[in-house]
C-alpha cells in the first residue's frame, strides 16, 4: 500500500453524495475515500484497493468520474472539493482515514472533518483530536474480524476505546459508535463493548449488515446473515437501558447514491 505523508496520500475516490448511514443520514457531504485498510471485516462492502489513480466524480450523481494520479497532494485535494457546494462536511473514510492521519492533519479546509473509522489506531488518532468534528466510530466486533486471533482480542478492544477516548465527544465535537449486526451478534458482546466507550459518545447505532461482499469470493451468502428484525429489536431494547441507541441501515444502498 501507497504510503502517506504530510503532503500527499493514496486517495480511493472523491465524490460528492449524501450521507447514508448513522445519525446524519440526508446531510450532504464531500467524501473522501482513502486507499488501505488495516483490518479485514468479514461484510466489508468497499474496494479500498489502490489502483494507481483516484476516482473523481466532479459533478454529483453523473457517474462520470475522471482518473486522477495517486497519490493525491494537499492542495490537488483541495481543489477536488472546490467545486462541491452546500455541504454539511466533508466524510473522510476509506479504507480506514486514521492510517493517514498525518495527511489529514494538514489539511486547510473551511469545512467540518466528519471521520469514519475503524477505531483501532489510537496513536494516529490522536494526532487528529484538534481536526475532526464528527466522530463515526465503528466498534468492531471481534466476531466480524477475518485476521484477529483470540490472543489479539484484548488488545484489540484497548486500542478501540482508547480511540473514543481520545476522539470522545465535547463541547465542540459530537462522536457516537456505529456497530454492523449479523445473525451471530450476541448480546453480551454487545453491551461489553458499549458500556465501555458510554462516556465518551452521544449515542449508538446499530447498522444492519447489508448483504453485499467485497467482491465475489468474500461475498457471504445473504440468506445466512442478517439479524432477524425480533433479535435487533431487543437488542436495541437492552442498549436503552444504558444510552441513547437507534437502528439505522445504509440507507445510500435503497436510493443507490454512492
Ligand atoms: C467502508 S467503512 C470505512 C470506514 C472505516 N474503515 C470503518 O470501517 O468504520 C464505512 C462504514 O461502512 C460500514 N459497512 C461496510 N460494509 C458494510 C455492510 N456490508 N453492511 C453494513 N455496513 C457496512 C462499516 O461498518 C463502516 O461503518
Ligand atoms: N452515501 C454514503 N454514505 C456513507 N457513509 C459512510 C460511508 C463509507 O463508506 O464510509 C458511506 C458511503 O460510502 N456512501
Ligand atoms: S469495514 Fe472499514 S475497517 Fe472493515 S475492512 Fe472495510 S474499510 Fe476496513
Ligand atoms: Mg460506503
Amino acid at each position: 500500500m501507497t504510503a502517506s505523508d504530510f503532503t500527499s496520500a493514496p486517495i480511493r475516490e472523491v465524490f460528492c453524495s449524501v450521507q447514508g448511514e448513522g445519525p446524519y443520514v440526508g446531510v450532504r457531504q464531500a467524501f473522501v475515500r482513502f486507499s488501505g485498510c488495516n483490518l479485514n471485516c468479514n461484510y466489508c462492502d468497499t474496494d479500498f484497493a489502490n489502483p494507481g489513480t483516484c476516482d473523481y466524480e466532479q459533478v454529483e450523481g453523473s457517474g462520470s468520474f475522471e482518473k486522477i494520479k495517486n497519490p493525491v497532494s494537499v492542495g490537488q485535494l483541495e481543489a477536488m472539493l472546490h467545486p462541491f457546494k452546500k455541504l454539511h462536511s466533508v466524510s473522510l473514510t476509506g479504507g480506514e482515514p486514521l492510517l493517514h492521519a498525518d495527511f489529514i492533519e494538514t489539511l486547510n479546509l473551511a469545512l467540518p472533518l466528519y471521520l469514519e473509522s475503524n477505531m483501532t489506531l489510537p496513536e494516529q488518532a490522536r494526532k487528529l483530536t484538534e481536526k475532526v468534528t464528527y466522530v463515526s466510530g465503528d466498534f468492531k466486533l471481534p466476531a466480524s474480524l477475518r485476521d484477529i486471533g483470540s490472543e489479539a482480542r484484548d488488545a484489540h478492544m484497548e486500542n478501540t476505546v482508547e480511540c473514543f477516548r481520545l476522539l470522545r465527544k465535547n463541547h465542540s465535537r459530537d462522536c457516537f459508535c456505529k456497530i454492523v449486526v449479523d445473525n451471530s451478534t450476541e448480546l453480551e458482546t454487545v453491551t461489553s463493548a458499549v458500556e465501555a466507550i458510554v462516556p465518551y459518545v452521544s449515542c449508538v447505532i446499530l447498522q444492519p449488515e447489508t448483504p453485499i461482499g467485497r467482491d465475489v469470493t468474500n461475498l457471504r451468502p445473504s440468506g445466512s446473515i442478517q439479524a432477524s428484525v425480533q433479535s435487533i429489536m431487543q437488542l436495541q431494547k437492552s442498549l436503552l437501558e444504558i444510552i441513547d441507541t437507534r437502528v439505522i441501515p445504509q440507507t445510500h444502498r435503497m436510493w443507490g447514491c454512492l
